[in-house]
């Protein structure tokens, strides 16, 4: 097992891991509840005394939502109910100045760890270790925490290296999010179990798929997902997003033998979109069959209303219901049909449910489903779905054996 931040000394100098990971939205940076939840621990915190440096990533570098953390730190103000101060850099002089500065009770965002090249360098987390960012960072600092259980599963430096060099720490969302999510695999259900999966990290969702035989009956599928399944089917349809660079393009090939390997294994398990929504030329949604998405390919932005009739009745006969990944853009209101017509579905019925992912888990709140409806509002998307398959999480295994040395 891990320590946990019950077990540090009082009044330390942290270095403290966190998921601010959110949507951009024309390059305002749009809040989630990954911010409430690690305000929560970050009050803890500095009410105990300690100062605190968080590392945290925004994007991925080339897309367009890959920005600097100064707008996370205001937002992050907002839920602590103090200054939090931002430094325009990770690990160089000025993050190293503003460090030395740091008080008990100060609060203090670096920058965007994946601006630099030790983040995501393909190495062990020995190697991590050694990195500069490690190395530069490790002696500043009393202790680690690491709070981001939503990037658990990227064995990334500021993940797996810093336990390798000093005493590391779970904050509360971290241990609370790893028991809850571990306990939902141990789980038995009686009736049948329905995932919906959607989104745009498809490549995550259809890794999960390929060990949820056990757990799960019936898929239902949406999003750019369900897309890139009905593509594999010969319909013309799907686009790559900014998460799922490649899938549609160069690694095509590839993806769609994947894909049918886990269609042929579950048959009619797999639920699939039979019509989709999109845009049309007044703003207005215009509703397709799937058959005719030709024209219009890479447009669609929310599975149909015969989709979501036909996949309510496989939520209300269940017995759990797991949702990970949204159905549709469903940020944008006259898309966001599918996702809310499931998980009103999901919240109207007697269920256990759980909703994972950092946007997707912002529907209940956005549209009043009311929270006390779902069993596990889960702030992670892909740890969670790595959760469900009893896959380690390298960030977990990382802080186990810290706690062993
Ligand atoms: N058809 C679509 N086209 C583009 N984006 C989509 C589509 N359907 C869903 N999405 C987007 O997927 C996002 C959530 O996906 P993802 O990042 O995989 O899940 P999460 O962050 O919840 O783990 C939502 O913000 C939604 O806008
Ligand atoms: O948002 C995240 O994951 P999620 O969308 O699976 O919940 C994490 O911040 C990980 O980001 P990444 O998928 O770019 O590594």
């Amino acid at each position: 097992m891990f320590n946990t931040i019950d077990d540090l000394e009082p009044e330390q100098r942290l270095l403290m891991r966190v998921d601010l990971n959110a949507p951009v939205d024309d390059g305002a940076v749009q809040d989630n509840r990954r911010f409430a939840r690690h305000a929560e621990t970050i009050a803890e915190l500095i009410d105990d005394g300690h100062a605190v440096a968080l590392m945290a990533h925004q994007g991925r570098p080339g897309r367009d939502t890959f920005v600097t953390l100064e707008q996370h730190a205001d937002i992050l103000a907002d839920h602590v109910g103090e200054d939090v101060d931002y430094v325009p850099s990770t690990y160089g002089d000025e993050a190293l100045d503003a460090i030395a500065e740091l008080e008990s009770g100060d609060v203090l965002v670096l920058e965007n760890v994946r601006m630099t090249d030790d983040e995501l360098a393909d190495r062990t987390p020995e190697e991590h270790g050694e990195s500069d960012l490690v190395q530069t960072l490790a002696p500043e600092f009393d202790a680690y925490v690491n709070d981001g259980y939503s990037v658990a599963h990227r064995p990334h430096a500021s993940i797996v290296g810093f336990p390798q060099v000093m005493d590391s720490y779970a904050g509360r969302v971290m241990a609370e999010e790893y028991e809850y999510n571990t306990s939902i695999e141990r789980r038995e259900f009686d009736g049948k179990v329905t995932m919906v999966l959607g989104g745009t990290k498809v490549e995550d969702v259809v890794a999960a798929m390929e060990n949820l035989d056990e757990k799960v009956d019936q898929f239902l599928l949406g999003g750019i997902v369900g897309q890139l399944f009905l593509r594999s089917e010969g319909y013309e349809i799907g686009i790559d997003t900014p998460e799922g660079p490649g899938l549609y393009d160069e690694s095509w090939d590839e993806n769609e033998d994947t894909i049918r390997e886990v269609k042929e294994r579950y048959g009619d398990r797999i639920s699939l979109p039979v019509d989709v929504a999109r845009e049309g030329e007044d703003g207005e949604r215009v509703t397709e069959r799937v058959e005719d998405a030709a024209d219009h390919p890479d447009e669609y932005l929310d599975v149909g209303e015969e989709t979501v009739e036909a996949y309510q009745p496989h939520v209300r006969e269940s017995e759990a219901v797991l949702v990970k990944g949204a159905l549709g853009v469903f940020e944008m209101e006259q898309f966001s049909h599918g996702t809310v017509g499931v998980l009103r579905a999901v919240a109207e019925t007697d269920c256990y449910s759980v909703v994972g992912g950092g946007d997707t888990s912002r529907t209940v709140t956005m549209y009043d489903l009311g929270e006390e409806n779902f069993d596990h509002l889960s702030i992670a998307g892909g740890a969670y779905l790595r959760a469900l398959t009893g896959a380690p999480l390298p960030a977990v295994e990382a802080l186990e054996a810290a706690a062993e040395r």
